[in-house]
């Protein structure tokens, strides 16, 4: 690995194509800029968002301005060459869970007369694991998007989330490298972004205003206000959300932007910080085919302003397999095709089924492999001949896997030029990297401030809140009028208390998964499903201490109150 701080410019020893990224790369003097001689990532990440920034420029360099007019076609691009190499390698992902079966006796029974009892156990263990990615290897590079393809259920989005490194430790197997150095967790969280399906966004707030808040959320404390403006506004420009700055996103009682807006506005929530690594499950699910194609075009730019861009997509139109790079088929979780869009044509020919002329053929391929799927053999033939296809080409071309960049050269490179506005850290400890741009007061800050601020705008919604808080807090009273002090009394006194718990857990628990959703932005599934687990086993240890506590009180009461309080209670009866 060479050292970035060495007196040779570093754009001539990382080999720079275009004489602007060299003059860029001259401009950057990480010597001064870290003061040693070979900064560890964590420092390098440190520094993100002050480096390479010339005296009075206000904001971390974008290369890439969208600017779509009233009609939404004049796109002012102010477009640079390829920029720095980054390549995101995975090899032989293989993924499985365990699924639970249910077991009839007499299906037991019927097994055990026909074999014996070892090979009933072997038999069983088998059936129960379900394998979801096989053996699937490919690779991504910045500046393209690679695409995966396939039916519903074929493991796309499990891919991703392999990718994404957002499969529990352990039950994956392979590889993913990024310029062939193993990827870790804490640094992938740093340099990526993830944009999940579906849009949590409040509906209140104006786009300008949710991009700022995810500014203040995401980015350091450290970035002046102004600086977080002017990304706000490049971030803007570059969705092509110009026209729909000041629109309030809106939901089923509020007019508000499109649904290609919408998304747009969540991919800008993601990436506010301007990550290495893209990747987004669906972005276009839902929208019509212009609003697909603008989402994909900015995706586009986005993967041009040098990042590696990874999603799935059900059936791209035409317009859009010419925006896409790199293609992986999978069925039943195995890569039945990966390549190029152009490539196609030449690979089902081979295959025997050649693409008749004017065919859309994305929509010719996945109608075939559906075919195979459920036709007798499968798609095993189709999967053995990916993967003599693939034999050939990699003896044909053995440049494929080099990118001559160490990944440290590569991040301290990009950093320079602008990426990762949100990595940086107040932390001193150089071996360090920060996983969140602020500290929880200052997250915990902004979120309320934005809630408050969505709530002022839903008056009603925050009148029905208040209303059910006090028609509780009546009901509770009334209930626990008067206690005395007998031992039933202070049992009572004690069910009063978890009453009031509950009431109080869940008048703020709608809130919970937002901020988690912000704050475990690479885990928010997990911690949403975790959330859920604990509201589940909270009620239910509630439910069942008032069980208890309440056995003097005649149970079609309880039941009442529990209906009235709408908590849900009624249903872990
Ligand atoms: N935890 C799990 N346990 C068992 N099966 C699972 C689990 N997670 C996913 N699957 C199954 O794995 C397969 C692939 O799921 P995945 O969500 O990756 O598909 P997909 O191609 O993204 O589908 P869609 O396009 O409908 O979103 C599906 O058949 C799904 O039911």
């Amino acid at each position: 690995m060479s050292c970035i701080g060495s007196e040779r410019s570093i754009s001539s020893r990382l080999g720079f194509s275009s004489r602007r990224q060299a003059i860029e790369m001259d401009d950057y003097d990480p010597q001064n800029s870290i003061g040693q001689l070979s900064p560890t990532l964590g420092e390098l990440l440190k520094l993100v968002g002050d480096s390479s920034r010339k005296e009075g420029d206000q904001t971390p360099v974008h290369h890439q301005v969208i600017e779509m007019g009233s009609n939404n076609t004049t796109i002012t691009t102010n477009l640079e060459a390829r920029s720095l190499p980054f390549v995101l390698s995975f090899t032989n992902l293989t993924y499985s869970v365990k699924v639970r079966r249910k077991m009839e006796f007499s299906t037991c029974f019927r097994r055990k007369n026909r074999l014996g009892a070892v090979d009933e156990t072997v038999d069983v263990q088998s059936l129960n694991s379900k394998v979801l990615l096989n053996n699937i290897s490919g690779q991504a590079r910045d500046g393209e998007i690679m695409a995966v393809l396939g039916a519903s259920g074929s493991g796309k989005s499990t891919l991703i989330d392999a990718l994404a490194n957002r499969i529990a430790k352990g039950s994956l197997k392979g590889s993913v490298k990024l310029n062939g150095e193993p990827l870790e967790s804490r640094l992938l969280k740093v340099i990526s972004a993830y944009v999940m399906q579906d849009d949590l966004l409040y509906p209140m707030l104006t786009v300008e205003e949710t991009l700022m808040f995810s500014a203040e959320f995401r980015l350091p404390r450290s970035l002046s206000k102004s600086k977080k403006k002017a990304r706000v506004q490049a971030l803007i420009d570059q969705l092509g959300l110009r026209n729909a700055a000041k629109t309030v996103i809106g939901d089923e009682g509020h007019r508000g932007v499109s649904g290609g807006e919408r998304r747009r506005v969540s991919i800008g929530i993601d990436i506010i910080h301007d990550p290495i690594i893209l990747f987004l499950d669906e972005p276009t699910s839902g929208l019509d085919s212009t609003s697909a194609f603008m989402v994909v075009k900015v995706l586009q730019r986005i993967a041009q302003s040098g990042s590696i861009v990874i999603m799935s997509i059900h059936q791209p139109s035409y317009r859009i397999i010419g925006l896409l790079d790199r293609l992986i088929f999978l069925s039943r979780g195995q890569t039945v095709y990966s390549g190029t869009p152009a490539n196609i044509p030449g690979y089902f020919a081979e295959f025997g089924h050649p693409i008749p002329e004017n065919e859309n053929r994305t929509e010719f391929a996945l109608d075939l492999i559906r075919e195979l799927e459920v036709s007798p053999g499968g798609t095993k033939s189709l999967v053995e001949f990916h993967k003599s296809w693939m034999n050939l080409k990699s003896s044909r071309k053995s440049e494929f896997d080099r990118t001559g960049l160490s990944l440290k050269d590569a991040i301290s490179a990009s950093i320079s030029r602008g990426k990762l506005v949100s990595g940086a850290t107040n932390n001193n400890s150089s071996s360090t990297m920060a996983t969140f741009a602020n500290p929880m007061w200052k997250e915990i800050v902004v979120l309320s401030k934005r809630s408050i601020m969505n709530s002022w705008r839903l008056p009603e919604l925050f009148g029905v809140r208040l209303g059910a808080v006090m028609v509780t807090g009546f009901i509770l009273a009334t209930m626990f009028w008067k206690l005395d002090n007998s031992p039933r009394g202070i049992q009572e006194r004690i069910g009063f208390f978890a009453f009031a718990m509950s009431t109080t857990y869940y008048t703020c628990a709608d809130a919970l998964p937002v901020f988690l959703q912000e704050r475990f932005i690479f885990m928010r599934e997990t911690a949403y499903n975790a959330y859920r687990r604990s509201s589940y086993c909270i009620s239910r240890s509630i439910t069942a201490y008032s069980h208890t506590s309440f056995s003097s009180v005649d149970s079609s009461l309880t039941e009442i109150e529990f209906q009235i309080t709408g908590f849900g209670f009624i249903s872990f009866h």
